[in-house]
């Protein structure tokens, strides 16, 4: 971060990438750079996404290698992309020493994937909580003993594979399955599963449900210390309706508890 600004990196260039930009701007960041990385082909169309963004006059730059993404030096980089994503891309951005969040928690229920993030230790690496809230109490209450944690995610049933108009239960399993089956609905199951009994323990039930206009996220536990039930009503991404706006905002909070300390010094330079 010079003094003048951010240089922000963002993984994907779709509706939360558009979704974290506009949180920050709007948060008052100054985001003097931004490098997007696209797939490769994909550039012309990244470019023309960020034409729509509120970058608040950032000097945009978009490229299709991650290699190209860390000579580039940002200050952070979102990863907003795909659990594939997650895989090629962050290992060598904390290797790089880049201060990373990611999006697509689902990645995480891979074992692989996993031990190659785990191999790194970096304190760099951040998992944004996406489209779902109340993972400290969660997290608080594992200390407890948790004997059991139910996820249960609603969408209208046009946010799902296949389409279709009726109620339908989608998936009952684990956090595992559904995170790897599902890899643009089930991340919040990744998310609680991370914050509660881990991948293989958690209960996960995915409806399509007509009577929902909004992306419902319902988790319930058992512990030692509490039960809890909680629920969380998101507003679907107008660009994709798959997903929350929350999940966007998410990213782009974490975003600014990272680089706040920065802020806070040149607040101090400038003041
Ligand atoms: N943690 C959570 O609560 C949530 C996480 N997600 C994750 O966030 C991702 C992004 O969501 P949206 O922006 O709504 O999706 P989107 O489909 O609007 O945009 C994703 C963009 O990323 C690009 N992309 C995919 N893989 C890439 C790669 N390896 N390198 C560069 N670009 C790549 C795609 O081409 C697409 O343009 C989802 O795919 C999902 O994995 C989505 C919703 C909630
Ligand atoms: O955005 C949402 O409501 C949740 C979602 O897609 C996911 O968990 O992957």
């Amino acid at each position: 971060m010079t003094k003048e600004g951010l240089h922000l990196g963002l993984i994907g260039s779709g509706s939360m990438a558009a979704t974290v930009v506009a949180a920050l701007t709007d948060a008052g960041v100054r985001i003097e750079r931004l490098s997007v990385l696209v797939r490769p082909g994909r550039e012309a169309a990244g470019e023309d996404a960020i034409t729509e963004w509120k970058t608040g006059g950032a000097v945009s730059r978009v490229i299709s290698s991650v290699e190209e993404l860390i000579a580039l030096e940002p200050d952070i980089v979102g990863e907003c992309a795909s659990q594939q994503a997650v895989a090629s891309c962050v290992p060598s951005l904390l290797a790089a020493g880049i201060e990373t969040v990611i999006a697509s928690v689902g990645a995480l229920a891979d074992p692989d994937i996993l031990a190659s993030l785990y191999q790194i230790r970096s304190e760099k690496f951040h998992i944004a909580t996406g489209a779902v809230a109340g993972m400290d109490g969660l997290s608080a209450a594992r200390l407890s003993g948790l004997t059991e944690v139910v996820y249960t995610g609603r969408k209208p049933p046009s946010s799902w594979p296949g389409g279709g108009t009726d109620y339908a239960i989608i998936f009952k399993g684990s956090a595992r399955e559904a995170a790897l089956q599902f890899p643009k609905n089930a991340n919040v199951a990744a998310t609680v599963a991370l914050a509660g009994i881990g991948f293989d323990r958690t209960q996960v039930l995915l409806i399509a449900d007509p009577e929902c206009s909004n992306n419902v996220h319902e988790i319930s536990f058992v512990s030692g210390c509490a039960r809890g039930n909680f629920r969380m009503e998101g507003v679907p991404s107008p660009d994709n309706p798959k997903t929350s706006l929350t999940a966007g905002y998410s990213v782009a909070n974490v975003i600014l508890n990272a680089i706040r300390p920065v802020l806070q010094t040149i607040a101090r330079n400038v003041v």
